[in-house]
């Protein structure tokens, strides 16, 4: 935890320079299931001992000189890393107690080899460049041509974590993995999710580019959106009752209401944009279900 839950990221900063929230890595992980996605690995929060359980106990000689204490009598320390490693970006406990959230560990890169690939609609990270999906209208086009995008659920794949960004306001998705064994023909993981929820009061429509320039979304993410808007299932809802399950909720909510409410207005606006596509091409609804009987139920929501 590196800032209070309600902190809304400064409109002047670029999204590469936004801190990391703990609270959004356990939200994301809730927020993907409830969407039926389950691509991003359990992510749990707790409170821990930054002196007994990190400090005491590491073998890392070099992460353990990066301890202080504050000038306030707090335990804090900021790791190696490129940016952001410093005196200036502690993590401070209080003053050994701290909120993080927990990744279920993934296999041994050795045992479970993962191939890390670049979203075709990666952001510049640079204040002045766009990237090309930024300049051409219809990128997709060349997305579709080109492997692994031409076969299978490829597409389909990326244009449903899109959805789940445009959701959590994340415009930091430069990657997602697979499992090497499993080559193309796999289902997709999403690491790295604490850029998420920065901002509630405004809304990006740019992650959505991907569903707008292909109009292409699976059967199933329509459906289970179509239900999430539905009253008796609301998105908000639904992810409140989930977060409240994890055990740092006892502390303060996860997602603050403004926060849950906004995920309801974006959800109106993903249904929305796939409409739009709708008044326009007759082949957007990817079916993902044909070898599911009693769909019907469900088509009516
Ligand atoms: N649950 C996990 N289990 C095992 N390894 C993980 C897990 N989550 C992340 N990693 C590994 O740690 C690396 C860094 O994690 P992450 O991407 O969250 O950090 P980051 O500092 O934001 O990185 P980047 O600068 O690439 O955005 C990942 O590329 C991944 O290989
Ligand atoms: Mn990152």
């Amino acid at each position: 935890m590196k800032q209070s839950r309600d902190a809304e990221t400064d409109l002047n900063l670029y999204y590469f320079s936004d801190f990391e929230r703990h609270n959004a890595e356990i939200a994301a992980f809730h927020l993907d299931r409830v969407l039926g996605y389950n691509r991003i690995p359990p992510v749990v929060g707790r409170l821990i001992n930054v002196t007994s359980e990190i400090r005491e106990i590491t073998t890392d000689r070099k992460l353990s000189r990066t301890f202080f204490k504050s000038p306030v009598g707090n335990v804090c320390f900021h790791g190696q890393c490129e940016y952001y490693c410093s005196t200036e970006h502690p993590v401070c406990g209080q003053p050994h107690t701290l909120e993080v959230s927990l990744a279920a560990f993934l296999p041994d890169l050795d045992l479970a080899p993962r191939r890390s690939w670049r979203s075709p609609w990666r952001r510049s990270y640079s204040r002045t460049k766009l990237a090309q999906w930024e300049k051409e209208p219809d990128y997709c086009d060349t997305v579709k041509q080109t492997p692994p995008y031409d076969q299978g659920t490829r597409l389909v794949d990326v244009i449903d974590m899109a959805i789940l960004d445009f959701l959590m306001s994340n415009m930091d998705r430069h990657h997602y993995e697979t499992f090497e064994t499993f080559g193309n023909e796999t289902f997709l993981l999403h690491l790295d999710n604490g850029r998420a929820f920065g901002r509630h009061s405004v809304d990006e429509p740019s992650i959505l580019t991907p569903l707008k320039q292909c109009c292409r979304i699976r059967r199933s993410t329509l459906l289970r959106l179509r239900l999430l808007s539905h009253p008796s299932f609301r998105l908000s809802d639904v992810l409140r009752e989930s977060l409240s399950q994890d055990p740092l909720s006892a502390v303060a909510p996860l997602l603050s209401e403004a926060h849950l409410s906004a995920l309801d207005r974006r959800l109106h606006t993903v249904l929305r944009a796939v409409r739009q596509c709708q008044d326009k091409h007759t082949d957007v609804v990817y079916n993902d279900m044909e070898d599911m009987g009693q769909t019907q139920d469900w088509a009516m929501l």
